[in-house]
Formats: C-alpha cells, sequence, structure tokens
C-alpha cells in the first residue's frame, strides 16, 4: 500500500506527471489498463483517494487475472485440440475405470483387473514351443469391484502385476465416471447405468463421443474467452412499479433520458448504452417482438429520438426492448457510462408485478447481467412481487445492490433505514452484511438531470441548487405510502410543495448519490470480475481436473498395454524365428521324404517287374498241355498267363506302393502336427482310390500272334539233328517230329518268354511302369505336403503379422503413455495456475472491504 500511495501501480509513478495537475482526464494510450480517475490524487490520505486507488488496484488485479485466465484458456484449448488428434490415433479409453489412487485404506476395495486389448489379431496364432499359443480374446473392460477386501497400496498393486502378459490392468469403478464433470459422456439408457453402457460400447465409440465432448469443450472455451475479454458490463435496474427505477437511471445519466411518470410506465426492458456504440448517434432503437437486435441491421429495429422514448417503452404490444444509445460526456471518474475502465450499460426494467416478476427474473439470470440493482420505495418498502423475485435473485447473485429511493419523502429517516435494513436480512443475507457498501437510501429525484435533447449539464457542481434538475425539479409526484407509519415529508395536506428546500439538504443528497455511484462503481466492477472471470475459472478448473483423470486413466492404460504387447511380443519373437526356421527345415524334410519314397517305389517295382518278365518262363504257370491237338491254344494260355504274371507283379507292386505312400502320408502329417499343432489341417487320404485310373492294358500291349516257330526249338532241334544223323530219314522225321511235338511244353514258354520280354523291352514297359506308380506316388505325396508347406507359411505370415501388430501397437502405447503422462502433468500444472487465480480475495483493500465499509 505504500508503494501504491506513490505508484500509480500502471507502470508509471504518480511523479511521472502523467496528470499531476488534477485534470479529469484519462489517458488512453498511458497502458492497457484504461482506468485512471482525475482524483486519484485528491487527499492521498482521504477516504475517497484511497478508494479510487483501491479500485484502481482492482482493476490491476482484474487485468492480470483476466490475462492468466485468458492465457489458460488459450493453452486449454490447444491440449484439447492435440487430444483430438491423440484421440483419432489411439482412441482415447473413457474412465469409467479408475486408476490406481493413493492408498485409502478404510474404504478402498480391492481392485480387480480387467482389460480392453487393443490387440486384434487379424489370423489365429500358431503353436509355439509345441504348445498352442493363444493371446487372450479382445475383452472390453468390465466393471468388477471388490474380490479382495483388504485394503492395497498402488505400490502393492503394482508387485502384483503378472510377469506374464495378461489382461493389461484396469482399475474400474462406475464412481470414476461420476468424477467427470464437463467431459462427462451423455451416454443414456433407460435402466444402464453410465458405466454399464459404456463398457458395452466398442473403444471407437466411446472415442467418437468424447471427440464431440471436446469440441462442445472447445467452442465453450472460446466463448469463455470472447466473455472474459468483453470490456463491457451490464447493470439491471428492476425494483417495484413506480419505485422510481427511471428516475434513477436519469439521475446516474445525469440526463432525463427515461420516461418517469406516476403511472407506472415503463413496460419493457430499456438497456441504456454509450453512444460510442452507435458511432456517437444519440438515438433510441426500439426492437419489435421476436426479432433478433442487429445493430448494424436497420430491418431490426425502429429508430426513434431520444425525446420520443416515451412512445417506445409504453408499447409493450409491439416492442420487446429497446437500446437507448446517449452521450455521456461526464468526466471518466464521475460516468458511470462512460468510466474508462468497463463499457457500462444500465437496463431499465418493468417495474414488478404479479405477471412480470417471471421475466425480470429469467432476464437477470442471464450471464451477460453482471449486477443487479434493486431499487425499493422508502416509502412503500418491499412488495410481495418484490420478495419474491429477491429471493430468487438471491440464488443466483449472491449480492444485490440495494437502492432504497424516494428518500426525500421520509421524515423519521433512522427508522426507515432500520425497517429496511430489517427486511433486506431476511431477503439477502450477503447483501445485508455488505449493507454499508450495498444498500443506499437516496432521493434519486433530488439530482439535477438535463433534458433529454439538450446538452448534459456537466455533473453535479451546483447544478444540484434548489434540489431540481434543468428540466424536472423535485415534486410531490412520488408515490404516497401506504405504511401509516412512514412519515412522508410533504405528505397530506401540502401538495405540490417541495418535499425539501434548503440547500444544504439538496447537498446532502447529491453528496448521498455520489457516494451510491462510487459504491456501485466498485460493485460494477468487482462483479465483473467475478461475473466475467469467475464462470471461465471454473470450468477451466472443471475441464483441467477432467483431463487430469482422462489422462492419468489413459497413460495407465497406454502403461498396460506396453506391459502386455511386451509380454507378447518376448514369445512371439522367438516363436516367430521358430516358425521361419520351421518352415525351411520341414519343407526339406518333406522333400526329402516324397524323393526317397518315390525312388525307392521306382526302383522296387522296376526290380520285381524285371524280375517278373525274366522269369516267367520257369513260373509253373499252372496251364496243362492237352496234347498236339490244342497246341495253339495252349500257346495262347500260356502267353495270357505269362501276362497275368507279370502284370500281377506290377499290381504287387502298387499295393507295396500304396503302403509306402500311407507310410510317407502319415509322416508329413506327423511333421505338420508337431509344427502346425492343431492348425494343421489333415486331408482324409484314401489309399484304395490310387492306381484306379489307368488299368494295365498289358494284353493289349504284348499283341502278337503265336507263331509255328514259337513250338520249336530250332537249336534244340539241330542238336537233335546231329545225334540222329545216320539213323534213317524216315526215322529221323519221325523221331524229330515226336520229339518236337513232346518238347513243346519245354519249348513254348521260354520261346514266348523271350518274345513277350522283347515286345515289352521295346515299349520300356518296366521302366514305365515304375515311373507311373512312382509319379502316382509323388502326385498323392505332394498334397499333404503343399498342406503342410502353406501351413507352415502362414504361420510365419500370421506370427510375423501378430509381431508387426504388437509391435505397432508397442510404438503407439509408447507414444501414448509419453502424450498422456506430460498431459497429466499439464493438467495439473494448469490447474494449479488457475487455482492461483484469486478472485475473491483479489486486490488488497478492496476484498473484505465490504465489510467495514471503508477501504483501507
Ligand atoms: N419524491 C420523490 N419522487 C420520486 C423519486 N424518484 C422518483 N420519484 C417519482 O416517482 C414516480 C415514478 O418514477 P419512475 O422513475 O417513473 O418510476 P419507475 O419505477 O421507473 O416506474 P415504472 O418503470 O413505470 O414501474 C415519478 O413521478 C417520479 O418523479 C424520489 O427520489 N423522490
Amino acid at each position: 500500500m505504500s508503494n501504491l500511495d506513490h505508484d500509480s501501480g500502471y507502470g508509471g509513478s504518480i511523479s511521472d506527471g502523467y496528470i499531476n495537475d488534477g485534470s479529469k482526464h484519462w489517458n488512453p494510450g498511458m497502458t492497457e489498463d484504461r482506468y485512471l480517475p482525475g482524483d486519484i490524487f485528491e487527499g492521498e490520505g482521504g477516504e475517497n483517494g484511497k478508494r479510487v486507488m483501491a479500485s484502481h488496484v482492482h482493476q490491476l488485479y482484474y487485468n492480470q487475472n483476466r490475462a492468466a485466465l485468458g492465457r489458460q484458456i488459450t493453452r486449454t484449448v490447444e491440449t484439447l485440440k492435440a487430444l483430438q488428434q491423440m484421440n483419432a490415433t489411439w482412441p482415447a479409453q473413457y474412465p469409467t475405470v479408475r486408476h490406481p489412487q493413493p492408498p485409502k485404506p478404510e474404504s478402498r476395495p480391492g481392485m480387480t483387473h480387467s482389460q480392453s486389448s487393443a490387440g486384434g489379431s487379424g489370423s489365429a496364432p500358431r503353436q509355439i514351443d509345441n504348445k498352442p499359443f493363444r493371446p487372450d480374446a479382445l475383452k472390453r473392460a468390465a466393471t468388477s469391484l471388490g474380490e479382495a477386501s483388504s485394503a492395497e497400496s498402488s505400490s502393492d498393486a503394482e508387485q502384483r502385476r503378472p510377469k506374464q502378459p495378461k489382461e493389461p490392468e484396469r482399475l474400474i469403478t462406475p464412481e470414476a465416471a461420476q468424477d467427470f464433470s464437463v467431459l462427462k459422456l451423455n451416454m443414456n439408457v433407460q435402466g444402464f447405468t453410465q458405466a454399464e453402457i459404456a463398457h458395452s460400447m466398442k473403444k471407437e465409440s466411446i472415442a467418437a463421443l468424447l471427440d464431440g465432448k471436446i469440441n462442445q469443450s472447445i467452442k465453450h472455451l472460446l466463448l469463455l474467452r470472447d466473455r472474459i475479454e468483453d470490456m463491457s458490463s451490464k447493470v439491471l435496474v428492476t425494483g417495484d412499479l413506480n419505485a422510481g427505477k427511471s428516475t434513477f437511471c436519469n439521475a446516474l445519466l445525469r440526463r432525463k433520458i427515461l420516461p418517469e411518470d406516476q403511472q407506472p410506465c415503463t413496460s419493457i426492458f430499456c438497456e441504456v448504452l454509450d453512444a460510442k456504440e452507435n458511432g456517437n448517434l444519440e438515438e433510441a432503437h426500439a426492437i419489435p417482438k421476436h426479432v433478433t437486435y442487429n445493430r448494424n441491421d436497420e430491418r431490426t429495429y425502429d429508430v426513434y429520438p431520444l425525446h420520443e422514448l416515451e412512445k417506445v417503452v409504453t408499447d409493450d404490444e409491439k416492442y420487446s426492448q429497446c437500446k437507448v444509445y446517449v452521450k455521456d460526456s461526464r468526466a471518466i471518474d464521475e460516468s458511470l457510462l462512460n468510466n474508462g475502465v468497463v463499457d457500462i450499460s444500465l437496463i431499465d426494467a418493468p417495474g414488478l408485478n404479479a405477471d412480470s416478476v417471471k421475466t425480470t427474473g429469467n432476464f437477470a439470470r442471464q450471464e451477460e447481467i453482471d449486477v443487479v440493482v434493486f431499487v425499493v420505495s422508502a416509502a412503500n418498502h418491499f412488495t410481495l412481487s418484490a420478495k419474491e423475485f429477491l429471493l430468487e435473485a438471491a440464488r443466483e447473485k449472491a449480492y444485490i445492490f440495494m437502492v432504497v429511493n424516494g428518500f426525500d419523502n421520509i421524515r423519521d429517516k433512522e427508522r426507515c433505514q432500520r425497517m429496511i435494513l430489517g427486511q433486506i436480512g431476511i431477503l439477502s443475507r450477503t447483501t445485508f452484511k455488505e449493507s454499508s457498501e450495498l444498500v443506499h437510501f437516496v432521493s434519486s429525484k433530488a439530482i439535477p438531470t438535463a433534458p433529454p435533447t439538450g446538452p448534459p449539464d456537466g455533473g453535479g457542481d451546483g447544478g444540484a441548487s434548489g434540489g431540481s434538475g434543468s428540466s424536472s425539479g423535485p415534486s410531490n409526484d412520488f408515490p404516497q405510502p401506504d405504511d401509516e407509519d412512514d412519515e412522508l415529508i410533504g405528505k397530506h395536506g401540502e401538495p405540490g410543495s417541495p418535499p425539501d428546500k434548503g440547500k444544504g439538504k439538496d447537498k446532502e443528497k447529491i453528496e448521498d448519490f455520489e457516494k451510491l455511484e462510487s459504491s456501485l462503481r466498485r460493485f460494477v466492477l468487482e462483479k465483473r470480475a467475478r461475473s466475467k472471470l469467475a464462470p471461465a475459472r471454473t470450468y477451466l478448473l472443471n475441464v483441467l481436473a477432467d483431463l487430469n483423470l482422462l489422462a492419468t486413466v489413459n497413460r495407465d492404460v497406454a502403461q498396460s498395454e506396453l506391459d502386455r504387447v511386451v509380454g507378447e511380443l518376448e514369445e512371439i519373437e522367438p516363436a516367430f524365428e521358430k516358425s521361419k526356421q520351421a518352415r525351411s527345415e520341414v519343407s526339406d524334410d518333406v522333400d526329402k521324404t516324397i524323393e526317397d519314397t518315390c525312388s525307392e517305389i521306382y526302383r522296387n517295382t522296376r526290380t520285381i517287374v524285371t524280375n517278373a518278365i525274366s522269369q516267367v518262363a520257369e513260373t509253373d504257370l499252372k496251364v496243362p498241355y492237352s496234347g498236339l491237338m490244342n497246341a495253339y491254344q495252349y500257346a495262347e494260355d500260356i502267353k495270357m498267363a505269362m501276362l497275368d504274371d507279370i502284370s500281377s507283379a506290377v499290381t504287387m507292386c502298387e499295393s507295396q506302393a500304396k503302403q509306402k505312400t500311407i507310410g510317407s502320408v502319415n509322416t508329413i502329417k506327423s511333421l505338420g502336427i508337431l509344427h502346425l499343432g492343431n492348425d494343421y489341417t489333415d486331408l482324409t487320404f484314401n489309399s484304395d482310390k490310387m492306381f484306379r485310373g489307368r488299368r494295365d492294358a498289358l494284353a493289349r500291349e504284348v499283341d502278337f500272334d503265336i507263331e509255328i516257330a514259337d513250338f520249336f526249338d530250332i537249336s534244340g532241334l539241330w542238336d537233335r539233328q546231329e545225334k540222329v544223323a545216320g539213323t534213317g530219314l524216315v526215322i529221323s522225321v519221325l523221331l524229330t517230329s515226336a520229339y518236337l511235338l513232346h518238347s513243346i511244353p519245354h519249348t513254348l514258354p521260354p520261346r514266348l518268354s523271350r518274345r513277350i520280354s522283347a515286345t515289352l523291352a521295346s515299349t520300356d514297359y518296366t521302366h514305365r511302369n515304375s515311373l507311373r506308380i512312382s509319379h502316382e506316388v509323388r502326385k498323392i505325396l505332394r498334397f499333404p505336403a503343399e498342406t503342410l508347406r502353406s501351413g507352415l507359411q502362414a504361420s510365419v505370415r500370421d506370427l510375423g503379422e501378430q509381431r508387426e501388430e504388437r509391435r505397432k501397437v508397442k510404438r503407439e502405447s509408447e507414444v501414448a503413455r509419453k502424450y498422456f503422462g506430460n498431459l497429466v502433468r499439464e493438467t495439473a500444472e494448469g490447474r494449479r495456475k488457475v487455482e492461483d487465480v484469486d478472485l475473491e480475495g483479489a486486490a488488497p483493500g478492496v476484498a473484505g472491504g465490504y465489510e467495514s465499509g471503508v477501504m483501507v
């Protein structure tokens, strides 16, 4: 305060000589702040000087607070926008879950973990280490409370976390959702709690809802910023019918702008604004009912000159309200409208009665109304409507500025004060407590006013002479009191006589009114601080608390996700490598199995068929020889028997190949089961179907006619010829013939066998059949081999995809954990800053100043 005594607080000291001539001008270029009342230096030690100083300091604090809140709003909007982006890539969890709170041993239920996994792997994982690898199925978080009843600290909970990656932990309580105020999601489904609905919803849907909430919040914050940056303040003047509201407004303006009448006349809301807001043009804009006013659009109002205002204010049929632009050329330290600090507008409301009390109550509740001034007639006290209004308004606006008007009419002033203050005590305790600042007993009519059209008379110096304004002197037109106890000056028997003639008394009234004015000014400034800054402060505190909770939960969720995927990766990585190795090893094994099987079958078939062909002559074919007559048939039979023998050798080879194939199919199958487990697709293999397509048409192939030569062993014949040489020709012929006929069963088979063998050799029969059989086996084995190979391939691919997906989740979770970790810090920091914005006890010498009634 000692500094303040010497320093304006705006960066320039008094000795800078800005305004040391005491001139009542302000210098807008000097600082950002606009309020610099000229009488700031008048009597430094005087009460007025201190009051002015105090409001000066108040303004300084106001600007500091306003700037701090404005900065925080900007920062919070940026934070929300960043959260929206984050939410798009990493859908934020809506905390129906409670993150581990600092331990509250008495009440806290044991925590149960559940999760919603971001997993979502597209395909089933494969077997790892011969045991099926099955990450847990996706789950949404579910409400679960209190399995264990004993208390548990966060670090206990931390330690309790299983080493193996299981479900990431979520600590669920539906109450956490209740902790939200601004970002609370509106999920109303009858019969379900918010938490239940949240749990049943997809993460993305919740993220989308949250996104909407964030948008709303950003919009609201921007409105709040506009509001705190708005330099205007609206003062609603209301009160009973004929209490003198219009007269009071005129007195504040020092001009008779609003029509005053003995009878109730104001029937619409009249807002009086500085003409500067209307291009310095004095006029009234009457706004027809159901039209939204836009000063720049003349279609939205009718223009009236000020002296015709009466026509407008009484016409509640056509108009709903009117804006009255007036010039207020009083000095900034005197003028309420043009005060150099805020653009104040006065709203003269229609008098209260049973019909209007609701409308006015609603009007007063509007956000833009910073201050409510209640005008009550000193003679009439509070009517029923007044009481109803005040009780209702007290709920919204703790303090009401009370103007007890027509005090000039009261003879026993002390008694009147006592009675009215008593009533105020009942109607608004808070106002009563600050009554020295908030309750003023004045005579508005005693304040000199200039006519609506004429120039303002320039302020209260001497203009109060005779107690009359330039256009309307005090009169006895003030309503007569109902209360018999009230004693009115100029009452019965003195019609028309002024209530007070003494010049000294008028001066007193003017002083009282001026006191009211400076109180009102302080009150407007302070209330403005509350009504403009408090909503921003409260909202910021709420939104930052919500963000902090959201961030804390999501940081924990991100950490859990991270733990989970890191654990899963520890299993997947080696499984993936193993699976890749298995793929190539098994592929080689299978190739080898097929190759070995086929070559063995080829070799085996070749040996057997070759043997069969070469040995067919020695085989007992069991074909009876029934003499020469049937020799030809015999030869045919022998030939067929030989071919059958060879065919059955081939058939035997085929069935051996079948057996071999079954064995190899089983080998491949066991390889599949070994490496793919249950994911191995087993094919049904029916060996009976093998070798059915191509019948061995051997008989057709060996299609030669039996020749005579086949029956004779020529070389044997020549041997014989030698032996029988010397015997007679006939005997010789006979013997030879007999020998030939006799030797047919011996000579025919080798002969036929040779021919068959030669024919088969010429068609490469053995090789062809061996090849055919081994080819068929290869063809059969290729199926399970291919299935196994593609199974292994799929396993590698799946594990690779799983690995990639987990890696992605890991990366995202790391980003999210970091982001939300920062957000936790940022929002806590932001909240502290906003908490530091102290709107209650702001300016020293102002806050609490009402208590004593003197600003110190
Ligand atoms: N004696 C005396 N008369 C006053 C005072 N203030 C207002 N009046 C008179 O009271 C009557 C009503 O004043 P208005 O200002 O029209 O009252 P109001 O509350 O605006 O009336 P409505 O808006 O119509 O309800 C007028 O005749 C004023 O001259 C005052 O301080 N003393």
